[in-house]
């Protein structure tokens, strides 16, 4: 028997909800296993919490900012993406509504990323496909707007 994998909740965050164009990377600075590889920000759901709830409390603690979520990004596991043998994702396009991203803690690095930058970083093996899918639904970056 199979144990249930634990549910982590993480944001897709973009520039701009309805024509994103470029996305938020965050670099892992722990555990060991982690380090430097690179990721969405969130984490596990605590008991007692939604998962919206537990999104915006990780966003909070580990980016300091407030966000305002968009339409799920839907995966092919029941409507999530196995990441690890262990965890199960689900992922909320979002878009920051106050405050200025910052690596306060499980992470060493941002980095926006664009269609032509979006695989340069190290994502960690599970976020692979995810990353993947979300490059076509990103816009060529204009240099205009
Ligand atoms: N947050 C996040 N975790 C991911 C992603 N991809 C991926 O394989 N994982 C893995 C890494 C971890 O093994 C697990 C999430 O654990 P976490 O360390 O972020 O959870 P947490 O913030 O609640 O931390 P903790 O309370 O366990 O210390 O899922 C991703 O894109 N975002």
């Amino acid at each position: 028997m199979t144990a249930a994998r634990r549910l982590v909740v993480a944001a897709a965050i973009v520039d701009d909800l309805d024509r994103p164009a470029r996305l938020l990377a965050a670099r892992r600075s722990r555990p060991e296993h982690l380090v430097g590889r690179w990721e969405f920000p969130g984490g596990k759901v605590d008991p007692g919490e939604t998962p919206v709830e537990a999104l915006h409390r990780e966003l909070r603690e580990e980016l300091g900012v407030r966000v305002e979520l968009g339409d799920e990004v839907p995966g092919p596991d029941d409507g999530g993406w196995i990441i690890t043998d262990r965890h199960v994702l689900r992922l909320w396009f979002a878009t920051v509504a106050e405050g200025d991203p910052r690596p306060l803690v499980e992470h060493d690095d941002l980095r926006w990323l664009d269609r032509e930058t979006l695989l340069d970083v190290d994502w960690l093996d599970g976020d692979v496909r995810i990353v993947e899918t979300l490059e076509t639904v990103l816009d060529p970056v204009d240099a205009a707007r």
